[in-house]
């Protein structure tokens, strides 16, 4: 892929779980930089991956090819206005991977035309098994598009988007995902213990079953969910009866309530950030 010098603003669990899954891929530590307020965690990265940390946002851009505005979407007005004022952004690319901030406002808060990328990530891009969804506006030329695309590749599995919306989408399907999986995990882990096992064995319990569960789906690419599901469930055995529970408390409807709710809450995002 394409190295170029890439500057992460904003230091968190997100621009942390692609840091990592850059270095760990191969990209070139030294072309990446990373700057946020508090040392705590650019220091930490700069520690653990090589990479340039710092405190001097509009620096860090100036001197980057790439810029990935990855702090929060409540903060990212403040600091898009602030790097508007130092940086020309017109032979830039612009990653942003926040929610709920559209490209509409990123033209306004740093200039109209701008290159930008929409990318919708996820944490397992620290252990290179992220998901991330791509949405660029008609301007971005493909050079631009091929490296965003090689980027997240490098972290992870791919999907663009053809309309911004899609982004939102992603968020339900994917960005937010991981959480889903770990609160179902930890209600699971919650129940083993209350069983007797210590936490030690309980959290062994649902953490190989879940990565066993998700290592069949991987090797079992032409076998749909249902057939892997119901080779687990025998007749009259104790796998209908716990699934008989999600079933009838509507375990489905659940699913689809809580994605549409992640999904609204990205548009009412769109119009207060
Ligand atoms: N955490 C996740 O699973 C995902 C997060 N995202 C998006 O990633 C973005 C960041 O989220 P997280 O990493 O979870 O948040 P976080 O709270 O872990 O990180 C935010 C970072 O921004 C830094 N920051 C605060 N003010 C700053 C400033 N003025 N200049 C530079 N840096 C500043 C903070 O020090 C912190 O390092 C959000 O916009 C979120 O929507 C997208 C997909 C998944
Ligand atoms: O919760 C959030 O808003 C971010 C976006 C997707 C995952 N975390």
């Amino acid at each position: 892929m394409q190295h170029r010098k890439i500057s992460f603003i904003g230091a968190g669990n997100m621009a942390g779980a692609i840091i990592s899954g850059l270095v760990e891929s191969g990209y070139p530590a030294h072309l990446i930089s990373v700057c946020a307020p508090s040392t705590t965690h650019r220091d930490a990265l700069a520690e653990k991956y090589g990479v340039q940390s710092s405190s001097d946002n509009s620096g860090c851009a100036k001197e980057a090819d790439v810029v990935v505005l990855s702090v929060k979407p409540q903060m990212m007005a403040d600091v898009c206005k602030a790097l508007q004022k130092d940086v020309d952004f017109s032979d830039k690319l612009v990653l942003s991977i926040a929610a709920g901030v559209s490209v509409a406002r990123f033209c306004e808060l740093l200039g109209e035309n701008l290159n930008i990328v929409r990318i919708m990530p996820n944490t397992p891009s620290l252990v290179g098994k992220g998901m991330s969804g791509l949405y660029a506006p008609v301007q971005v030329s493909q050079a631009d598009r091929d490296y965003s695309g090689e980027l997240m590749t490098a972290v992870g599995k791919i999907c663009w988007v053809d309309t911004e919306e899609g982004i939102n989408h992603v968020i339900a399907a994917a960005g937010s995902a991981p959480a889903y999986f770990f609160l179902f995990m930890e209600a699971m882990q919650a129940e083993a213990q209350r069983l007797g096992f210590s936490a030690e064995t309980a959290q062994m319990l649902v953490e190989q079953a879940a990565s066993g569960a998700s290592a069949l789906v991987a090797a079992s690419p032409d076998t749909p969910l249902s057939e892997l599901r119901e080779n687990v469930t025998s007749k009259g055995g104790t796998t209908f009866e716990a699934l008989k529970v999600f079933t009838d408390r509507k375990l489905p409807e659940i699913v689809s309530e809580a994605m549409q709710a992640a999904i609204a809450r990205a548009q009412e995002m769109e119009k207060l950030f």
